[in-house]
Parts: structure tokens; sequence; C-alpha cells
């Protein structure tokens, strides 16, 4: 290949440089004043988790990377729409600071899944695992080319502040179409299905100082007046504007909410190249919230006892003193801890597990690792069988063999060229539509259906062990009877999260578009040609008819100036639905089907694959496609009854059964 630049190859001096100028992940001591510290409106957001050494060294090489691929930007090569890198990054791919995946040696034969994620695909072993990139549908829109946010189609302005956008939508319930009301919905206990999955597969982190783990970044100036002014805020930082006359915001007088953006590291094909963000957990479904994704974590999880894993007095889940709101709990992901319900979901894995465990095996090694390998098949068969067809619909689950019975259809198999990782469309787009979903209140009820507490979501992470721990049972009637919200993002997410003592917390809202635009997620009309299959030219605003209703259209010209403006999730809440009953449109539907299918058809362990190095024999594949949501809650709690589908508020259509009349999970056939 020609490589018109390659004498031009950046010695190591002149990358040092560029990552100086970037200087983003390191600080001077006397900038220390610049982080949050505890009582700021969403310090729990800000304070990150620890990251081990290598990784460390890992972002700091990929900043250098980018810097590079900066130098040549500048100097030479892209044009506005960021296409002439392409042919040339061959001549720069190795430049000696990518992680070595040559160093890994896989075993193919491994019956279980390693920690983190790494060795599952064979081709390259580091797709998918803990500390690789999220990737990408399409090609990342910065304006830049390489990191700096979008701007508008039309002038190359910036767009509208993500605040100003979510207050005109609150006025408009976020053009949130209602569900036929006479019908089972999504209940609570549903949406944060959603969660669990989601931090199962993801989980972005900022920007932080170099090796240091403790308060993180902050951008705007004491009580959020005002944004710190560029020369002594740190580099990272992207504060979001808030208007004077904020509904909320301005009886504190807050015009500036924190933002930093997240730590990048190399793309997963090691080439220079735009911004990719690190995902800090492995990508697969495979029960990291639970089992943890390093070895120390997993070690301190076992009680090495017929394979359980510790846990507190009340079953619910080991507690530490060492935390920011004590007590509070632990497990295999550090947000746990962010609701009850939340946390109760981590709990009823745990509770399956300790379940399974010591009825496989009396060997404790045996014992542990069996009975991971299958409370995780429980946990996909549920989420594909059950909870994918309420959410994308029955048909297109079927249809794209997400939802499928072995015994019967064609389900597919495992294939390697399928990248198992996260998308940046996925995560950090579509699926952040169900943060609409999540209601205000939350209530508890006694076995009697009588009322027993009604909490405000902000107000339920100070005490959460004391509720879980005391009305485990009735926080579960609670979630599955309560439908989700059809409100749209409700004013305990967009005001009051993760309040400080003045009542004044962040907005999820516009954390959400925010982040969007920094993973440089493309905005919602890119997305229409590939979902549909034909080539879609958006130029004007008509040319959105068959995707929005007039009502939405209007608003969302209110908001943009150009229908290629609009930020992904914005056009994801507020399309047009697929069904009446579906909460989804065409393009949403779209991206987390495609999501989902990379974790089923990109992940090697996959409990449905009969020619992987370890399947499950037919006799126990069967008994597990006869598990379900309610089954499994009937084996680990004690509410004595539940919603036959548990995914569904009960109804005519979806009949309160009594646990009696569930057949029990035949244990017997996964003995060792
Ligand atoms: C009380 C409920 C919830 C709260 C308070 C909450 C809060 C948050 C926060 C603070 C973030 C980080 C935002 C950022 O800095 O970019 C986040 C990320 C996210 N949330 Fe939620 N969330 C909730 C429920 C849910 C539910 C039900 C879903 C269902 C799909 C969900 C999906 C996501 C996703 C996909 C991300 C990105 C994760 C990643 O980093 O890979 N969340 N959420
Ligand atoms: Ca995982």
């Amino acid at each position: 290949q020609n490589c018109p630049f390659a004498q031009r190859a950046l010695t190591s001096s002149q990358r040092m440089d560029w990552a100086r100028s970037l200087y983003l992940d390191e600080l001077r001591p006397q900038d220390l004043d610049l982080y949050v510290t505890e009582g700021h409106p969403g310090f729990e957001v800000w304070a990150e988790a620890d990251v081990a050494q290598p990784f460390w060294d890992d972002f700091r090489r990929a900043r250098i990377l980018l810097a590079a691929t900066e130098a040549i930007n500048h100097k030479m090569f892209f044009d506005r729409e960021c296409n002439d890198l392409t042919p040339y990054t061959n001549c720069f791919t190795r430049l000696d600071v990518c992680y070595d995946t040559t160093g890994l040696r896989c075993d193919p034969n491994l019956r279980y899944r390693t920690m983190g994620g790494t060795c599952n695909n064979l081709v390259n072993p580091k797709l998918g695992a803990q500390f690789s990139a999220y990737s990408r549908l399409m090609a990342p829109d910065y304006h830049d080319c390489l990191h700096s946010e979008r701007r508008t189609a039309i002038d190359s302005i910036e767009l509208p502040s993500p605040r100003i956008i979510g207050n005109i939508l609150a006025e408009n319930g976020f053009g949130i179409q209602q569900a036929a009301p006479t019908v089972s919905v999504l209940n609570v206990f549903g949406a944060f299905c959603g969660q669990l999955i989601t931090h199962d597969t993801g989980s972005r982190i900022n920007v932080q100082r170099y090796n240091f783990s403790g308060p993180g970044i902050q951008c705007c100036s004491q009580y959020y007046t005002r944004r710190l002014s560029e020369e002594i805020s740190h580099p990272a930082c992207k504060p979001i504007d808030i208007p004077v006359n904020d509904p909320f915001y301005s009886q504190f007088k807050a015009n500036c909410l924190n933002f930093v953006s997240s730590q990048t590291t190399f793309s997963n094909d090691c080439k220079v190249g735009p911004a990719q963000q690190s995902n800090s957990v492995s990508a697969f479904m495979d029960l990291t919230i639970v089992y943890g994704d390093d070895q120390a974590t997993q070690n301190r999880l076992r009680s090495r006892q017929s394979g359980r894993m510790i846990t507190n007095a009340a079953n619910v889940l080991p507690e530490t003193p060492n935390c920011r709101q004590q007590p509070c709990y632990f497990l295999g992901d550090v947000r746990l801890n962010q609701t009850p319900m939340l946390a109760q979901w981590h709990s009823l894995f745990l509770r399956l597990h300790n379940l399974i465990a010591p009825l496989i095996s009396a060997n404790d090694e045996i014992a542990y690792q069996e009975g991971k390998r299958l409370t995780t098949a429980l946990y996909q068969r549920i989420v594909f069988n059950e909870w994918l067809p309420i959410i994308l619909g029955q048909a297109e689950s079927i249809n794209k063999q997400l939802t499928c019975d072995p015994s019967k259809a064609n389900c597919g198999k495992y294939n390697q060229y399928v990248d198992p990782s996260n998308t940046n469309e996925f995560t950090h787009g579509a699926f952040r539509w169900l943060h609409a979903f999540v209601p205000s209140t939350i209530n508890l009820y006694g076995p009697d259906k009588r009322l027993i507490m009604s909490r405000a979501l902000s107000d339920m992470n100070s005490s959460q062990v004391n509720i879980l721990n005391g009305n485990y049972d009735n926080l579960l009637r609670g979630v599955l009877n309560d439908p989700v919200n059809y409100g749209g993002y409700s004013p305990e997410l967009r005001n009051r999260l993760m309040k400080d003592a003045r009542g004044m917390g962040i907005d999820l809202f516009s954390i959400d578009i925010k982040r969007a635009r920094d993973h440089g997620v493309p905005p919602y009309h890119t997305f229409i040609s590939t979902c549909t299959n034909t080539p879609a030219q958006i130029n004007n605003w008509p040319d959105l008819d068959p995707y929005f209703t007039p009502a939405s259209l209007k608003i969302l010209q209110t908001i943009y100036k150009s229908p290629r403006d609009i930020d992904l999730l914005v056009g994801v809440l507020g399309e047009r639905r697929l069904t009446p009953y579906t909460i989804l449109g065409k393009i949403g539907s779209c991206i987390i089907a495609e999501q989902f299918k990379r974790f089923k058809f990109g992940d090697r362990f996959f409990y449905q694959w009969t020619d992987g190095p370890y399947p499950f024999t037919q006799p126990q594949l069967q008994e597990i496609e006869r598990f379900t949501m309610a089954k499994f809650l009937c084996s680990v709690s004690n509410i004595g009854s539940v919603p036959q589908n548990a995914f569904l508020t009960p109804s005519a259509t979806n009949p309160i059964v009594a646990c009696t009349s569930i057949p029990k999970f035949n244990f017997a056939l996964f003995a060792k």
C-alpha cells in the first residue's frame, strides 16, 4: 500500500507532546479543588470506581494514539466528511502502543467463561472483554471527526442544550404515546430488568486523574451557578448549560450541570482513528454483575462451602460498612446500591445461585462453577424468551431468531464473526429510552395487597438496606403490580437524582443526551436507511412523516433547526409505536434487536449452543427452556403468588397464580 506520509511516522517524543497538548489524564496537585466532593449533587456518579494499573496504562496510551490521529488529521488528511483517513489507517496501525492480544493464549476447550470475558471470541480474544471499547453500528459523528461534539447540520453551530430540549419535551410528555390501558403492560420489575442487563453489559467511566481513584472532576463553580472558565477547568469538562429561567434549577440559581467526558481507549481493531470509549465490564450477558469481572472480586464473594456465595443475615446480599452511604451492599457490580429495586435484582440471582450450587455437588469448586453456569443460562433464558418478546414484540423477537424453541425451530448458531461488543448506539442511545419509563414513586404492598410504604425515587437509596432487608417480598409485590410510567422522564430523574441537602439533584435526561454526543452517537435519521433496508433521504421535515406523528414532528421542529439534527434518544422516545402495545418504534427496536443478536450470536457460551466445548445435554436444555420468571420468583422468595408473566402487570389475561401451582425446576438433572 502506498503510504505517502510513512516517513513522517511519529517519534515517541512527538507523541508525548501531542498527548500533553490534550492533557486529559494528568493534573497538577493544585487543581485538586476541581474535584467533586461529598455533598455535591450527583456525587455518586462522579466518584469513580477503582481502575487497575494495567488499564490506566492502556487509557494513557490510547490518548497518545488519539493525539497522533489528531496530528495526522490537522496536518494532512481528513475532509469534513471524515472520510480520508480510512485508506491510510494501515500505515499507522502498529504504533507499538496498543495492547497485545497475541499475548492472550486461549484454550478453545475451556469449559467455563473466563473472568471479564476474554477468550470468548477466539479470533480476537479481547472482543467484548472488560476494558475493551464500545463498538459502533455507524461511524461516529464528531464535529472534528475525532472527539468534539456534533453540531447542527444547517450552520454548524452548537446543538441546543440538552436541558432546554428536556424542558420542551417535559411539557409534552416526551412525545411518548400511551399504551392501551386495558391490557397488561410492562411492570416496574420489567423495567429494572433492563437496567440489570445494562449493568451486565456496559459501564463507561469518566475521565479521571491518571492512576487515581477518588472524587471525580468538577466543571461548574460551587453551587453550580456558572461553568468554570476553560483555563482552570479540566480539559475533559463538557458542562451542560441550564437556562436562567429553568422551571426547577432557577430556585438554586444553578446555571451549570457537571458533565465529564468518558474515558477513551483503543479501538477494537487497534487502528488510528476517532475516539472510542472504554467499557469497564464484560459486554457478554454473563452475569458479571453477580460474579464480578475479575478474580479478586470473585474471591471476595465466594464462601468456599458447597459452591455458595456469601450473603447477609437477611439473605439479601453481602453488606459492607466501607461505602459512601452506610451500610450498603456489595456484589459483582459497584452500581448496585443505586436503588433497592436494582439491588433486589442482584439479590434474586445470588439467591438462585445459592439454591442451585449445593444441589449440584458437594465439591465446592464444581458446585460453584456449575452453579454459575446454570444460573447464567437461566438468566439468558428469561431475557431472550420472556423479556425480549415484550420489549420488541413477540413476532419481531421470533423473526430475528432471538426468541426460539430449540426443539422446534432453528435457533441459529454461534458465529465468531459477530462482534459481541456493546455498541454506543445501543447503550448510550436507544437503550436509555427505558429511563423515561421509570416511575417517580415506588410502592410496597403486603400479602393482603395493603399499601405498606410509598417512597419517592430520590428518597430511596439512602435507606435501601433497611427497605430491602425488612421488606423483600413487599417490594417485590410492588414492582410486579405497578406499571411503568408513561409520562416520560420523571422529575425525580430530571431534577432530583442523587440530590444534595438542598434538594437539588442532577438531570439524567440531559446527561443521556450529552453522553451520546460525547460518544459520537450519530443523529436519529442516519439509522433509517439501515433499519428499513431502503435508501432514505431525510432533508426536509416531511421526509420524517412515516416515523413520527404530526404532533411529535411539530415539537421536534421547535427544538431542532434541521431534521438531520435529532438526537437519537429523542427520536427513539417520540417515534411512532410499532403496535399499540409495544413501547418502541422502528428505529429503537431495530437498534435494540441488533444488540441482542450480538449478545446471542456473538457469545460462544450462549446456553442454547449444542456444539460448544461443553454444551448442556438435551434433557437439561429442555428443563432450562421450561424455566420462567414466575418460577424463578417462587423459588427464591416468599411472595406466594406471582403474575403468570412476571414482567407484565396482572390483568384478566395475565392472572396472578399461586406458586404451588407452578411445577418446580428439576435440579437433579444437573447434579454432578
Ligand atoms: C432509578 C432508576 C435509574 C437510575 C437512577 C439510572 C441512572 C443512570 C445513570 C446515572 C447513568 C450514567 C449516566 C452517564 O453518566 O452517562 C445511567 C446509565 C445507563 N442507564 Fe440508567 N438508571 C436507572 C434505570 C435504568 C433502566 C431501567 C435502564 C433500562 C434499560 C437503564 C439503562 C441505562 C443504560 C443503558 C446506561 C448506560 C450504561 C453504560 O455506561 O454502559 N437505566 N443510568
Ligand atoms: Ca457481563
